[in-house]
């Protein structure tokens, strides 16, 4: 890789593909976009842009290989996308991922990708003002295992999961024991350790973590947590009705 140059909100470096060498690309990040264009000879559509307001997060890592003296950032972007003979926009998830090889010294090239994947992942934040909570957010995440078809926490280590990784979400993952186990755990639990509840059910948990948060003595500041609704039930109607006005 050439070394990168940087300026005010201006990052420019040349990285490999990793899972070929030869393939080289150009990457520029502004404040607002991650630009990369493939290098090669072949003139064609081999420059993507994407938006930092639709990046969640971006790491910086060594390779599987001991020997492999590189290092590897990887971006990950949900961007709106129409969906295979579907009408609509959808996020879907794009992740890119690029080798830095300056030199030959290991910790060099990750000291070179970590800074690219921090100035990302600032990048991307500046990006967002809708998201009123603040990073890191520590988040309560309220799985109901019995909700919707019995498949809320297969739902959650299959979709959610790595997706708190890629952004990196510190959470703690309860799994309610049964009726009212969230309204006491919420009723009497330290909200300062929490920036945010999360709950993956149908409509009856959230029901229980709202009621929980209003049976508390400070329960005017504690219903200022921010909450947040995966759908995890079977009609789910309450997270669509929320989905559908935050849009
Ligand atoms: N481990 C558990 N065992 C039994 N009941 C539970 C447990 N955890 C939560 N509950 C209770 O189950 C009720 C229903 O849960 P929830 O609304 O999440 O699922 P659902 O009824 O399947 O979803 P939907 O409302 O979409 O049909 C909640 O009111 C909650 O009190």
């Amino acid at each position: 890789s050439s070394p990168p140059s940087s300026h005010r909100g201006y990052l420019y470096g040349e990285f490999s593909d990793p899972l070929n060498d030869s393939v080289r690309c150009s990457v520029s990040l502004t404040q607002s976009s991650l630009t990369i264009q493939r290098i090669c000879s072949v003139p064609g559509r081999t420059r993507t842009v994407f938006n930092l307001s639709d990046c969640i997060g971006c790491r910086a890592h060594r390779g599987s290989e001991r020997a492999d003296v590189g290092a590897y950032f990887t971006a990950y972007f949900y961007p709106f996308k129409r969906r295979w003979m579907s009408a609509g926009l959808t996020r879907l998830r794009v992740e890119q991922c690029f080798r830095v090889a300056l030199v030959q010294d290991p910790l060099t090239n990750l000291r070179e990708a970590e800074r690219w994947a921090q100035a990302i992942r600032e990048g991307s934040q500046l990006q967002a003002p809708r998201r009123e909570v603040r990073r890191p957010c520590r988040t309560m995440i309220l799985v109901n295992p019995h909700s919707g078809r019995g498949q809320a926490l297969q739902l959650f280590s299959g979709h959610i999961q790595a997706m708190l990784t890629e952004a990196s979400v510190p959470y703690t993952l309860v799994i309610t024991e049964h009726q009212n186990h969230a309204r006491e755990l919420v009723r009497k639990a330290d909200l300062s350790k929490w920036d945010a509840l999360v709950i993956m059910s149908g409509d009856g948990l959230l029901f229980e973590v709202i009621n929980g948060l209003m049976e508390r003595e400070d329960w005017q500041e504690a219903m200022q947590t921010p909450l947040g609704i995966l759908p995890g039930g079977s009609g789910n109607a309450l997270s669509a009705s929320v989905h559908h006005y935050s849009q």
